[in-house]
């Protein structure tokens, strides 16, 4: 399955509000502790909107909302796995993105058949503290090998001068976060991202 190669991702409906209608086609709402209220209405806003628009929504985390709501797309980090029930995501069809940052972690992660691989932090991000290295270029190149087709993410530290090396090094789709929400100019900041990744260029996914 191709994915759009620009992936960025938001802590706030708001956010899609304001770039989707830019082009953007893959967008991640990542969302920590909120009321389930909040979060609730958040994701339904968020899924609503990529419908819209004709992007692909994925949810960080909330896997069980995510089925209530008919979401079509979750991405779980390793210890959202320990708890999470993978057969009932795929029993609701919906699509799952898994990251990784070592051997194990990425055998872990292929045995559950993902639909993406994350690979990060592959530069180092002010976003989160993480008890990873970064990543660098090189190591994309070993993750792209060992997964063959199926599409690798590229995230942490990722700004759009950098993107370039990224896909070129081997990731199909490259995650941002910082680069566009601390920008002074986040909309033409993603107008740049677009341009840069090709994004602008290809039909709807
Ligand atoms: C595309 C992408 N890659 C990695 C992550 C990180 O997931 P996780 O390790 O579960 O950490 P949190 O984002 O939940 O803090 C991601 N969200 N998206
Ligand atoms: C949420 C997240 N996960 C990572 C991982 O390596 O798993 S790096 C990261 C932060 C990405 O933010 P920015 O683009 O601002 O660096
Ligand atoms: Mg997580």
């Amino acid at each position: 399955m191709k994915l759009p190669n620009f992936y960025p991702i938001f802590d706030q409906s708001e956010w899609l509000h304001r770039t989707l209608p830019l082009g953007v086609k893959l967008v991640q709402l990542r969302i920590k502790e909120r009321d389930a209220a909040t979060l609730a209405g958040e994701i339904a806003a968020s899924r609503d909107l990529c419908a819209d628009h004709r992007a692909l929504l994925v949810v960080n985390d909330h896997w069980q909302i995510s089925i209530e709501l008919g979401c079509s797309f979750v991405h779980l980090g390793q210890e959202d796995l320990d708890s999470a029930d993978v057969a009932a995501i795929r029993r609701a069809g919906i699509r799952l993105g898994v990251s990784t940052h070592d051997e194990n972690e990425l055998e872990r992660a292929l045995s559950l058949d993902p639909d993406y691989v994350a690979l990060g932090p592959i530069f180092p991000t002010i976003l989160k503290k993480m008890k990873w290295q970064e990543q660098g270029l090189p190591r994309v190149r070993e993750w792209k090998k060992r997964i063959g087709k199926r599409p690798l993410v590229a995230i942490g530290g990722i700004s759009v001068e950098r993107a370039p090396d990224v896909l070129a090094a081997g990731a199909d789709v490259i995650a941002a976060v910082t680069d566009i929400t601390l920008n002074a100019d986040p909309e033409a900041r993603v107008a740049q991202w677009l341009a840069t990744t090709g994004e602008t260029a290809k039909a709807d996914v």
